[in-house]
């Protein structure tokens, strides 16, 4: 929570008539109370240091102005940073997580260094080799050098194996050769690149001794240490203005003949030896442990930024009254409107729904890498078949959550100072980076296919797909709808197994009718793509319905998630009737049932939502919204705002004078 400027008068009473308190929530979510006054320490720590203030607020600024402010901020951010760590003398990564999620809260339109933190350092500790680590790991730690991840082409982004870049090993000089032989061979979009980074790990294809040997990763300087001048053969910029993120830097990158010297190549896995000759990894899965954690890792993030949204818009619907309900009556707060009550609590329901799965699958995540040191690789697929979906269903539903908190907040969520539209922009992002999302549930899909025919085939499945083995049997998970939890969660993984049946069905015909199988693969991708859908859907509901089993809270709390959860679950079925009308014994009563059910819980959560996003305890600066803070003084923030557009500083603006004036005068 931030300042506490007098509260309005509706907010006021919505905390008043709570049933729950809030401030458990916020425990509860931080994992305990010393974690909530940690989190709270490290807010402050950042947020009150003079030096992170927008004299101008940023949204007013060129697009130049913006980057620079955005690196001067992340310089004394990234200061903080250091001192911080000096402080305890080691890296926490519970403590380093409130952290990052503060920097991104202050760096609100996009952090430069991102790329240095989340590929970076990740990427040296899982590709490199003891001897690379001491070379780069600690400096890119200390920020003493800043990289990015080179991967997409101006040509490919999706397709790795089409990439174009090249690396010839020369083993006269024992260096590599980089080039970009094409104009669609430019690197183009890693985050910082433009004018922040000065070092990169670069994916390009290998060639040694006149052999083709694969993609593989380079670490490259780009710019001098001292003047921070591109070096010989290095071709770099900006890639311009983009719907959001637009501080990030994003850059494109060409090389021309550019020396780097064979200890560079990351050879943790892979080697290339001083003559040339290529030693091949053992296992090429090993190498891409690295993107699964950051595909994994966007599941927590966009749930924050979800619950941002939310908070933004619950608080603003108490405080905004609209319209009548009743001729003559006072106006409403539009919170009371059933249709904002549909907007908004599905939504605030899914933030819970992720948060949960994401704590949830970085478990898996952990246990599947430590598993990975042993050399057991057994657990592999089917994490990267769960981080592939639910990377894909979560961002995609937050993404629609935050334009539905916009649109819930009328004409002021189309404001930048609402901060609605710039977290639109930063979750919608999360759509296509780290494997655009239909690429990721197609790869979802090959998964389930390959499952399906183990279940046909009788052979033991792995725990999230063992459902697949009912719809083999023909026994039927909901064998009478009586509406329970227990139930849904079932009618969902029954409707997931019996589309990924369809899909493997229909593929199977067209095969046999002579189609090739790549062919039919892609004639059957609408529903491969459903049926990976149906599966995160299923997998998000069977989590959330866990861990409010596991709570350990108040009655009065548990009694809100399980709101949240039942109605979490109610909404997604119903917005996919069909699906279950089609697959499951539900009939078209119990969907009336259902429906009214839902309508209930939305009534049940009206009184509770606001201190439930409470409970979020988001500080005002973190929400950096004029309709989301705390005290709900939405009009006095939106003209405050106003008063600092550059524009109104002069009462007369020069175009008057320079153009309007002779225009107006002109008799035309
Ligand atoms: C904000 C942002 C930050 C980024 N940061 C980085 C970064 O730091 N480093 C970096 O290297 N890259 C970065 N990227 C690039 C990003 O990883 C790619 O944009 C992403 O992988 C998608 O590739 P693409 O743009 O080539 O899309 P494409 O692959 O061209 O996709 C376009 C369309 O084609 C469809 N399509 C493609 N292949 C298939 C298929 N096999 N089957 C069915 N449909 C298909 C897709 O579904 C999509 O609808 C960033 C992108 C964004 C937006």
């Amino acid at each position: 929570m931030g300042s506490r400027t007098p509260e309005n008068s509706d907010l006021k009473k919505e905390r008043r008539t709570c049933t729950f308190n809030p401030l458990e929530l916020t425990v509860f979510l931080d994992g305990g109370r010393k974690k909530t006054k940690e989190r709270r320490d490290i807010e402050k720590y950042f947020l009150s240091d003079p030096e992170l203030n927008d004299p101008v607020p940023m949204d007013f600024l060129s697009h130049k102005e913006k980057y620079e402010e955005t690196v001067r901020k992340a310089c004394v951010v990234y200061k903080k940073l250091k001192e911080m760590r000096k402080g305890t003398g080691s890296i926490d990564i519970s403590r380093e997580n409130i952290i990052t999620s503060v920097i991104h809260s202050i760096l609100k339109d996009g952090d430069p260094f991102s790329l240095n933190n989340v590929m970076m350092i990740p990427v040296i500790i899982g590709q490199a080799t003891p001897r690379q680590q001491a070379m780069w790991l600690q400096r890119t730690i200390n920020y003493e050098i800043i990289g990015t991840y080179a991967q997409t082409e101006l040509g490919h982004g999706t397709f790795i194996r089409g990439l174009e870049t090249t690396a010839h090993y020369d083993p006269t000089t024992q260096e590599f050769i980089l080039n970009s032989p094409t104009l669609t061979s430019y690197k183009w979009w890693p985050g910082g690149l433009g004018q922040t980074t000065n070092y990169a790990i670069v994916v390009a294809q290998l060639y040694t001794q006149g052999v083709y040997r694969g993609i593989h990763l380079f670490m490259v300087q780009l710019r001098n240490e001292e003047t921070h001048e591109p070096l010989p053969g290095i071709k770099i910029g900006e890639i311009g203005t983009k719907l959001g993120m637009n501080n990030v830097n994003n850059g494109f990158l060409g090389f021309e003949n550019v020396h780097i010297p064979r200890e560079h190549m990351l050879m943790k896995y892979s080697k290339v030896l001083e003559d040339g000759s290529y030693i091949k990894s053992t296992n090429e899965k090993l190498a891409y442990g690295g993107m699964t954690f950051v595909r994994v890792s966007i599941l927590k993030v966009v749930s924050t930024l979800l619950a941002k949204a939310c908070t933004i818009a619950i608080r603003y619907s108490a405080v905004r009254r609209q319209s009548e309900m009743k001729p003559g009556e006072p106006e409403p707060q539009i919170l009371d409107y059933r249709t904002q009550q549909y907007k908004l609590f599905p939504y605030l329901a899914a933030s819970f729904a992720l948060k949960f799965t994401g704590k949830w699958l970085l478990n898996i995540c952990t246990e599947v890498f430590s598993e990975l040191e042993e050399g057991k690789l057994e657990r592999l697929p089917e994490l990267h078949a769960l981080s592939c979906c639910l990377k894909a269903v979560c961002t995609t539903e937050a993404a629609q959550g935050a334009e539905t908190c916009r649109l819930a907040c009328g004409g002021h969520g189309y404001m930048m100072c609402s901060n609605l539209p710039s977290l639109y922009g930063l979750i919608t992002a999360a759509c296509t980076y780290e494997g655009e999302n239909t690429v990721l549930l197609l790869q979802t899909a090959r998964y389930l296919m390959k499952a399906w025919q183990q279940a046909v085939g009788g052979m033991a499945m792995t725990p999230t797909v063992a459902y697949l083995k009912q719809a083999v049997s023909g026994s039927n998970g909901t064998p009478c709808w009586e509406g329970s939890t227990a139930c849904i969660v079932s009618a969902f993984q029954q409707v997931a197994a019996r589309k990924v049946k369809h899909s493997a069905d229909i593929m199977g015909q067209r095969i046999q009718e002579g189609v090739s199988p790549e062919d039919a693969w892609n004639m059957t991708s609408v529903e491969l793509v459903q049926c990976a859908e149906a599966h995160g859907r299923a997998i998000l509901v069977e989590r959330f319905v866990a861990a409010v089993a596991e709570l350990n809270v108040s009655v009065a709390l548990k009694t809100v998630l399980a709101q949240l959860r039942d109605l979490y679950t109610i909404y997604t079925l119903l917005r996919n009737s069909g699906d279950f009308l089609m697959y499951t014994e539900m009939t078209p009563l119990d969907y009336c049932n259902l429906q009214n059910r839902m309508e209930t819980l939305l009534s049940e959560l009206r009184p509770n939502a606001v201190g439930i996003v409470d409970g979020f305890d988001f500080h005002d600066d973190i929400i950096a919204s004029t309709l989301g803070s705390w005290d709900g003084q939405v009009y006095d923030r939106l003209f405050a705002a106003a008063s600092k557009s550059p524009l109104n500083q002069d009462t007369v603006n020069e175009s008057f004078h320079k153009y309007l004036k002779p225009m107006l005068k002109s008799g035309l």
